[in-house]
């Protein structure tokens, strides 16, 4: 079958490279990680030589126009003109790549089957009887790290039809139920997550199954041009560029703008900065007084849970700081000149914290070393491609990435100055309610906690305040995430469990029992009777059961499809941070000092009044990693912002640098 896909030979390859043996279960897997000579099958990517996929005639959804591209300094709001050759590539609101073709069984109409032509069990059941819950606090790790990797996927991707906890997206769908809901609500092109009855908690809540907007469905009509596989979008920028905070469209962005001092617009309570209201409070907040903060941010997601508000609030506090500082340094500038500065500069902190900080503990530092996601370097590191795509992948954000689930907590414990905790908040409690992160001390109690509380280990277990509570607003039961991701990859129609096994270098299953190299014996024994055939086994829940590889927080194809997507992110960014491309690049003393960021600084600079952490704020306490005066913290000096005039120009400037510029086929006319 034709899906639209073509392989060229050797192009934007990571060249990724695994550690050679690893050991899971006893099997000895030297050469598979190894096996095609260091580096993994070619990529295949969606062929855009149909009809005005970029531009030209037939325009579709995803053919919006966007506007000329200027060889500005500074990012676009949607993230247009990125890459020069190709200036939509990366763009809101266009389609997730793809590293393996989807698996429709069903021409887009019918509820799915297994790529082998079975039904499959509901995700619903899938999910309670392979993700139990079990508490195992991480002992290395706090909670940090999940909430953090939470603002990188809200950066990095958001699907149409994405659940919030809203009716419209998902109901009880029982036919007598459905038959009671309002016509408009009633989507065609849903299908249920069949609840068995003998389900006692969803059937005391009348919760039955749930429904989902076939996103599909939507994309086909619009995009399904030439020979372009249908696909679906994603509403923000693909690129790691604090669009969470900024918006993905010059008119979001200029929304959420002071136009003074080059600030973002904030409601001052109390002295201390809080995002303004959102107007669309009933759609994005769950709220039981008029009065209840609900925040506009660059993204819709931001009052979810307390923690990512914190983060959102604590992001939007640094642009603002980081403006106050250019405005003292520079006072000649004017508001968009510190605007822009102060986004640049925030954008860089971010992505040096999730390179350097963040991503080095998921997968690993000797991997993320090797495949070109870290240097140690103090120069440029002279990476970008623009023949790299940058899109997330549906592989990564609709099954991978989602892996990190099991790593949120119940609970979020409220600490004080002196790190003793006297207070928790139960998470299902405040889903879409951040009114309670403006309490008393809650805000920087909560900065802290997050960093104090060891986050819940990688494994295949997951909280029942997201199994049986997510977004439950009040009543004693509410939806369940896992079985929602389970779902959303049918709904995407992801390729199976061992199609990604073999994408990633390791052994293609022929039995369940082939399945024990990766997964221990329980979950290979309840895979076999939930599932027909290995090759029916989703590619979400086979990657949740892997074995974790060692120094990272994943299982082995998991980490392959993430360094994937960290390489492409940042290799087909032309405004990485410390790429050196000519013309919009910092100096090398000003990478210098961004590379100084961490988390810990965020908090210290940002935080109401917190005045000490421990340094690596992603690692919990301990005499290693002790509690520390603010102070000590290492902190960017922006005095290489200074401008100096000319003549007097000591930094070092970007050299002219040699990229291969390969022209890729879908650039070719
Ligand atoms: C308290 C923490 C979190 C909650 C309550 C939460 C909840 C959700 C919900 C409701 C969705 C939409 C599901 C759907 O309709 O398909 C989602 C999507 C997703 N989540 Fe989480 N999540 C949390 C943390 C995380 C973390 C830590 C990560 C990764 C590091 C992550 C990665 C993702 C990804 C990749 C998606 C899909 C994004 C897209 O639309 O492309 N989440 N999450
Ligand atoms: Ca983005």
């Amino acid at each position: 079958q034709d899906y639209g896909f073509h392989q060229p030979s050797d192009f934007g390859s990571s060249k990724l490279r695994f550690p050679s043996s690893q050991s899971y279960y006893g099997a000895d897997f030297s050469g598979f990680f190894g096996g095609h000579g260091g580096r993994r099958p070619a990529h295949q990517f969606p062929s855009f030589s149909g009809s005005g996929y970029f531009g030209g005639p037939g325009f579709g959804i995803c053919d919006s126009p966007i506007a000329p591209c200027t060889q500005g300094k500074y990012r676009t709001y949607d993230g247009s003109c990125n890459n020069l050759g190709n200036p939509r590539l990366g763009v809101a609101n266009s389609p997730y790549g793809r590293l393996l073709p989807p698996k429709y069984s069903d021409g887009l109409q019918a509820p799915p089957v297994s790529v082998t032509g079975h039904n499959l069990t509901s995700a619903r059941q899938i999910s309670a009887i392979l993700f139990p819950d079990a508490k195992a606090p991480d002992p290395k790790w706090t909670l940090a790290l999940m909430q953090y990797g939470q603002i990188i996927t809200h950066d990095m991707s958001l699907a149409a039809g994405t659940t919030q906890g809203k009716a419209h997206t998902t109901m009880c769908c029982t036919p007598d139920l459905r038959a009671a809901l309002p016509e408009d609500t009633r989507n065609p092109a849903c299908f249920p997550i069949d609840i068995p009855d003998h389900d006692p908690v969803f059937s005391e809540a009348g919760i039955r199954c749930m429904e989902f907007v076939r996103t599909t469905n939507d994309i086909s009509q619009g995009c399904n041009s030439g020979n372009k596989a249908a696909e679906q979008i994603s509403a923000v920028t693909h690129y790691l560029d604090s669009s969470n905070v900024y918006g993905s469209s010059q008119q979001g962005a200029d929304a959420r703008r002071e136009f003074q001092g080059g600030r973002l617009s904030v409601e001052l309570k109390h002295g201390r900065q809080f995002p303004p209201p959102n107007n669309n409070k009933s759609a994005v907040c769950d709220h039981l007084s008029e009065e209840e903060a609900c925040y506009l941010t660059g993204d819709i997601r931001a009052n979810q849970n307390p923690q990512l508000t914190v983060f959102q609030i604590l992001q939007l506090r640094e642009h603002n700081r980081l403006a106050g500082e250019l405005a003292r340094i520079n006072p000649h500038w004017d508001d968009e000149r510190l605007y822009q500065e102060a986004r640049k500069i925030a954008i860089a902190e971010h992505q040096a914290v999730t390179y350097y900080e963040w991503l080095p503990i998921i997968l690993g530092r000797e991997n993320t070393d090797r495949n070109g996601l870290t240097y140690n370097t103090q120069d440029f590191t002279y990476d970008y491609k623009e023949n790299v795509d940058p899109s997330v992948l549906n592989d990564h954000a609709t099954a991978a990435f989602r892996f990190f689930h099991t790593n949120i907590a119940g609970f979020l414990r409220l600490f004080d100055e002196h790190r003793s905790s006297y207070e928790a908040l139960r998470l299902s409690d405040h889903f879409n309610r951040p009114q309670i992160i403006e309490e008393g001390n809650n805000f920087d109690d909560l900065a802290r906690g997050m960093h104090t509380q060891p986050q819940e280990s990688s494994d295949k277990f997951f909280t029942t305040e997201i199994t049986w509570f997510l977004f439950r607003n009040g009543r004693s039961l509410g939806q369940d995430l896992r079985a929602i991701d389970i779902q959303r990859a049918r709904d995407h129609g992801l390729a199976s469990y061992n199609h990604y096994r073999e994408y990633c270098g390791l052994p293609k299953a022929h039995s369940f029992e082939d399945f024990a190299d990766l997964i221990d014996p329980e979950s290979v024994q309840k895979l076999s009777y939930l599932y027909h055939h290995p090759d029916d086994v989703e590619f979400t829940v086979g990657g949740s059961l892997e074995a974790i590889v060692p120094g990272t927080l994943v299982g082995p194809t998991f980490l392959c499809i993430i360094t994937e997507q960290f390489y492409r992110t940042r290799v087909g960014d032309r405004f990485f941070f410390e790429n050196g491309v000519k013309d919009t690049s910092f100096t090398l003393e000003q990478v210098n000092e961004i590379r100084r960021g961490s988390i810990s600084r965020l908090i210290c600079d940002n935080a109401d009044d917190v005045k000490s952490m421990q340094p690596r704020g992603f690692e919990q306490i301990s005499q290693d990693n002790p509690v520390v005066p603010c102070s000590l913290i290492p902190a960017p000096s922006l005095e290489p912002w200074r401008e100096i005039r000319q003549g007097e120009h000591t930094a070092s400037q970007p050299q002219a640098v040699d990229h291969e510029f390969t022209f890729p086929f879908f650039f070719k006319k």
